[in-house]
């Protein structure tokens, strides 16, 4: 009998997420800022609107480089869960936060301040591995694939990249159903640009 998808992927995580821990601060450091000029030099980079980034966590690659370099007509958006998918919330440093159940900080906005995904222009989403097809392995909450379900097949906006470490780049098991693919995957090394592969 063939394993079960998820009995594949477990031990992948795991394995994936203890390689990016592992990597020393000026690794670190010098990744995060070759990320944020592959980043704003996408060709698909917006000049303004809301973008999303994420408040790194596990050994997840920082997004400060990226922000702080941002055209000043984009808005630096941070995830914040709603019901079983996410929306997004303006933040500058400085901005109250809150943990939300993962233990992940969150903006402490109105209401009424919170954007809709298909606001976002660009989504930058943190990878535990990502594969040259451009599939992207997250966390296993199913959180980014529920958010942008009506981005499969569709055009973007939102333009939707994957970063991590190149150190994260790996076989995958073909996709389920339910798998959102990337438009791109940013590394330290570089960028892997998704548009054109067959899928
Ligand atoms: N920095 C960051 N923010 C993010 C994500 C992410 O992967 N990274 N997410 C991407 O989806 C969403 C949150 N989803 C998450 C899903 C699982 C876990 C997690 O830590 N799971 C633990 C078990 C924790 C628990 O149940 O309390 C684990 O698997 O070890 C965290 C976030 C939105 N925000
Ligand atoms: N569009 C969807 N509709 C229903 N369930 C979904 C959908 N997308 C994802 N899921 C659920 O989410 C679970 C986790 O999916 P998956 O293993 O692909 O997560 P992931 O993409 O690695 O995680 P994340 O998006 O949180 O970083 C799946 O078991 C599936 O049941």
């Amino acid at each position: 009998m063939p394993a079960e998808r998820a009995d594949l992927l477990r031990p992948l995580r795991t394995q994936l997420r203890q390689r990016r821990r592992a990597l020393v601060a000026a690794e670190r450091i010098d990744a995060a800022q070759r990320l944020a000029r592959h980043l704003l030099n996408l060709e698909f980079a917006p000049d303004d609107g809301p973008v999303a980034g994420y408040w790194a966590m596990d050994g997840e690659i920082a997004l400060h480089a990226w922000q702080l370099g941002l055209p000043p007509g984009c808005r630096y958006c941070l995830p914040v869960l709603s019901g079983d998918r996410l929306v997004f919330a303006p933040w500058r440093p400085g901005d109250p936060l809150r943990p939300n159940r993962f233990g992940i900080p969150e903006p402490v906005v109105a209401p009424d301040a919170l954007l809709e995904a298909d606001a976002m222009r660009m989504v930058v989403m943190p990878l535990v591995g990502f594969d040259d097809r451009g599939q992207r392995l997250g966390m296993g909450g199913g959180w980014y694939d529920r958010t942008f379900a009506a981005r499969r097949g569709v055009a973007p906006p939102p333009w939707l990249v994957g970063v991590g470490f190149e150190l994260q780049r790996v076989p995958l098991p073909p996709p389920a159903p339910w798998d959102v693919p990337l438009d791109a995957a940013c590394t330290e090394a570089g960028v892997h640009d998704f548009r054109k592969v067959e899928r």
